[in-house]
């Protein structure tokens, strides 16, 4: 079967499903909960997309059976919910191809989301589509550039080919392990900078903050032979700048509530904070200087007020840039 399945009911397996929809593609959400898959049928919108109508030709199933003979899946569950998700359906899903939407580093394995799909889904070719685009604004329709990696160059053509519209535009990279990286680690330099505005720091704390952020970003993602191009690219400092400077990021939204001390909705996903902690854990045990996501993993931690990490991140040794 050559439908498109997507795995994940959120705000933005929807808006791919509607934009794909749209252009022709025949695509079936899967929710992992029958009352919610009722809710978006009943409503034919998702509490997660507000405002945003799916079209007739993109159908919203809880049964997994229903994506099973797909050839093409993505991935767009949370992050943390990946590995899971993967080792309960995966030996149902008959797809040749899937692409991880999601961004983040797993809590519990350290791993990305590729190396989740290889583990899991054996003979299967994992892909990558990440990059600067908040859901609501594919859903409508807005222009949107994304990277779409595949080590598998025959496959990313075909990838790239079918998975862009007239309004999302992808480039193709074969750098999957450094668009993912990019994708995970701009989340917690979102928090920090939350964090920035949210204590009233300043727009030129933020500035140096997002270019010392992407510093760290290149000397983690180097580390697992990430190509630089590929973190100046849209999956990494694309995101990064989209991300720090936006007011409808959840990430960014939650660094500035933690700014002000302000209560935040712990049902809002915010995937930068496990991937914080993940981060920091293999920064340590591999020796990478990562001064922002250790401060960001300790402040959600509570091991660490904001005040002692904005002291101890400007005491730091002077050094070349
Ligand atoms: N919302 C956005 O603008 C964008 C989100 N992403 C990424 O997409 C991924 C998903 O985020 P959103 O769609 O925004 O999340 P969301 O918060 O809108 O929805 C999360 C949904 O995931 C599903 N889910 C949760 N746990 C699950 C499980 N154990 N098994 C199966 N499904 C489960 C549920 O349907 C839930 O409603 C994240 O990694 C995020 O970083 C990437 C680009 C843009
Ligand atoms: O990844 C995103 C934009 O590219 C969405 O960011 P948030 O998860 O912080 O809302």
């Amino acid at each position: 079967m050559t439908g498109i399945g997507i795995a994940g009911a959120g705000a933005f397996g929807t808006a791919l499903g509607v934009v794909l929809a749209q252009s022709g593609r025949r695509a079936t959400i899967w929710a992992h909960q029958a009352a919610f898959a009722d809710r978006i049928r009943n409503s034919n919108e998702n509490p997660r997309l507000p405002g945003v109508a799916l079209p007739e030709n993109l159908s919203v199933t809880s049964e997994i059976a229903d994506i099973a003979e797909c050839d093409l899946v993505l991935l767009t569950t949370p992050m943390q919910a990946l590995a899971s998700v993967l080792e309960t359906h995966g030996p149902v899903l008959k797809a040749r191809h899937m692409v991880a939407c999601c961004k983040g580093v797993d809590l519990a394995t350290g791993r990305g989301p590729s190396a989740i799909i290889a583990e899991s889904c054996t003979g299967v070719v994992p892909a990558v589509l990440t990059g600067p685009s908040f859901a609501a604004d594919i859903a409508r329709g807005l222009p949107t550039a994304l990277t779409l990696a595949c080590a598998d160059a025959k496959a990313g053509i075909a990838l790239q080919e079918r998975l862009s519209t007239p309004t999302l535009r992808l480039y193709r990279s074969s750098d999957t392990v450094g668009a993912e990286l990019g994708g995970a680690l701009k989340n917690v330099m979102a928090i920090a900078a939350g964090i920035v505005i949210g204590t009233g720091l300043g727009e030129s704390a933020r500035a140096a903050l997002i270019t010392r952020g992407f510093a760290e970003m290149q000397r983690f993602a180097q580390s697992y032979g990430a190509e630089p191009e590929t973190l100046a690219g849209l999956s990494g400092f694309g995101d990064l700048v989209l991300t720090c400077t936006s007011q409808q990021s959840r990430n960014f939204g939650y660094g500035v509530a933690l700014g002000r001390n302000a209560w935040f909705d712990p049902e809002i996903t915010v995937e930068g904070a496990a991937t914080a902690r993940a981060v920091a854990a293999i920064a340590r045990a591999r020796g990478i200087d990562m001064p922002v996501t250790q401060s960001v993993a300790q402040v959600i931690d509570g091991h660490r007020s904001i005040e002692e990490a904005v002291k101890i991140l400007l005491s730091r040794p002077l050094k070349e840039e």
